[in-house]
């Protein structure tokens, strides 16, 4: 149901148990079993003399029975393609929402790597306290890891783009022609998990930042750029990348050489 990207998706996942093998051959490996192997046909074998066909062997009753799990999976990759296809409202000028499309770009920008990462640049060179610098160091620090956890990730799973998304965004690593996970949607949890964390902010701001993330998430399916399970993966991922970054946490006890080396610059 999700379009020429959803109908390759379907197919990888139904030949996933014999790779290079359409669903139709993976029903033909039936005729693989004992019986045929042995030279008999099976209508002729069908007669009274002969004895009861052999029992198919394990492997190939598990091709023929789907697990619970397979089907539970088909089924909600099945509606992540068609939810997210039907929440792709800006994902061309003349969608339903085109005249949106804008104003979703800005936000796109809003949660690149690049702005944050040279955001955070800028605030350490200007950074005059130590507190300030081991805070913006680690955010940093977290910046990097997402984008290596992100890139390793799209390259291992390596799941296409929506087949509505246009791939017109603003700078863009190789990797970034895989969709999942959204790395928009991880550093929108991972940087708003550490403002909370880290700024004092009054509560109508703190409101404004967790909007910020899923708006921005939320923004990746509109535009077309994502499936919902790719947006949610990335939310799940940037919070516990978060949870890292806290518990590898650099200070000047445990990475002097880092902050030295800063202070020198
Ligand atoms: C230091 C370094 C390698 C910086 C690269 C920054 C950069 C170009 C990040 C790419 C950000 C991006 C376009 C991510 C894709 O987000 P999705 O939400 O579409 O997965």
């Amino acid at each position: 149901g999700g379009g020429g990207g959803g109908r390759f998706e379907f197919q990888s996942l139904l030949s996933s148990r014999a790779p290079g093998l359409d669903p139709t051959c993976t029903r033909l490996r039936a005729s693989e079993s004992p019986v045929h192997r042995r030279g008999s046909f099976p209508l002729a074998g069908a007669g009274p003399s002969q004895a009861p066909p052999a029992p198919l062997p394990e492997e190939d009753r598990m091709d023929l029975n789907p697990s619970f799990l397979g089907i539970a999976l088909r089924s909600l990759l099945a509606i992540d393609l068609w939810l997210s296809k039907k929440l792709g409202v800006c994902a061309g000028e003349s969608s339903s929402w085109g005249s949106m499309r804008p104003l979703m770009k800005l936000l796109e920008i809003s949660g690149h790597g690049i702005p944050w990462l040279l955001g955070t640049l800028y605030c350490l060179s200007r950074s005059d306290s130590w507190a300030g610098r081991e805070v913006l160091m680690n955010l940093l620090f977290a910046l990097l890891l997402d984008l290596l956890l992100v890139a390793l990730i799209k390259g291992l799973v390596r799941r296409r783009r929506p087949a509505h998304n246009q791939m017109d965004m603003f700078v863009t690593l190789s990797v970034d022609k895989y969709s999942f996970p959204s790395g928009h949607a991880t550093r929108a949890a991972l940087v708003s998990r550490f403002i909370l964390n880290h700024l004092v902010l009054a509560i109508p701001l703190r409101v404004l930042v967790v909007l910020w993330a899923f708006i921005l998430g939320l923004s990746r399916v509109m535009l077309g750029r994502h499936n919902v399970t790719d947006v949610a993966f990335g939310f799940f991922l940037g919070y516990t990348q978060y949870s890292i970054v806290d518990y590898c946490w650099l200070s000047p006890h445990n990475a002097p050489v880092l902050f030295l080396l800063w202070n020198q610059q």
